[in-house]
């Protein structure tokens, strides 16, 4: 069984468009859990444009199952990771401007960087996993800085799913995680999974550890919720 680990930025997105409390993060988070989410995930920009720093704070004392937190690993970010301590840091490669996360790192030129950044999370007690497409060089590349995982890029797989070309999308995403798992890492997964397309996914990728699902989750989560809530105005409006 891969875990589920709820993402829950759009969350974030959605309290900071009204400037207040609603929704309130922390417990959306606290609930997710209640209803059996094994982890929850955060990825905090530098615009802090949706989760804000705090949030890793607050999230931090609150949290029960696997805490991640994904992000560049600028200073701040390094910092607050520390000062954090969730149970697994993944980096991710974003640009200061990027919409939402867009590449996996090069793993082959930023060797050395990452096996710095690596071994200080580690040293602190943090599960570490890099954001790579499925790439056997970049995975080789991930091996070799000593992260304890990598999380695979999964965009890719998701535009060619919908496309209907199913074997097509997944079988770079098969090999790349037998490979993986022979260097002795762990495989985890993400970006644009959804209800359509994660069942094949878990039923072709071996050793998946853990999937992080965001957007689409909370997509779904609303859409599939809609008819019971209208149902309740109207009830209110009799
Ligand atoms: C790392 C990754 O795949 C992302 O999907 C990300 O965590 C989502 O970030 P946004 O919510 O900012 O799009
Ligand atoms: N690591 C991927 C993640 O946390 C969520 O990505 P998405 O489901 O929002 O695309």
């Amino acid at each position: 069984m891969a875990k589920l680990s709820v993402n829950v930025n759009k969350i974030a997105t959605l309290r900071n468009s009204r400037g207040g409390n609603v929704p309130d993060l922390i417990k959306v988070a606290s609930d997710v859990e209640r209803f059996g989410a094994q982890g929850i995930t955060i990825h905090p920009r530098p615009d802090e444009r949706h989760i804000r720093y705090q949030d890793a704070r607050d999230l931090k004392k609150t949290v029960k199952t696997e805490f991640n937190i994904e992000g560049n690993p600028i200073q701040k970010f390094v910092d607050l990771v520390l000062e954090v301590g969730p149970t697994q840091v993944t980096l991710v490669p974003d640009a200061v401007d990027a919409i939402t996360s867009n590449a996996g790192w090069d793993t082959v030129e930023h060797r050395s960087f990452l096996k710095d950044v690596i071994t200080t999370f580690k040293k602190n007690g943090i599960r570490t996993s890099i954001f790579v497409d499925a790439d056997v060089k970049m995975i080789e590349g991930a091996a070799a800085t000593g992260t304890d995982r990598i999380e695979l890029y999964t965009e890719s797989y998701a535009q060619k799913y919908a496309t209907g070309a199913h074997g097509e999308a997944v079988s770079p995403f098969t090999e790349v995680a037998k490979i993986a798992h022979s260097l002795g890492l762990g495989v985890n997964a993400g970006h644009d999974l959804s209800l359509d397309n994660i069942k094949f996914f878990k039923e072709n990728v071996p050793y998946l550890l853990e999937v992080s699902i965001g957007h689409a989750l909370i997509c779904e989560s609303l859409y599939l919720g809609l008819d019971n809530v209208i149902n309740m105005y109207l009830n209110k409006l009799k």
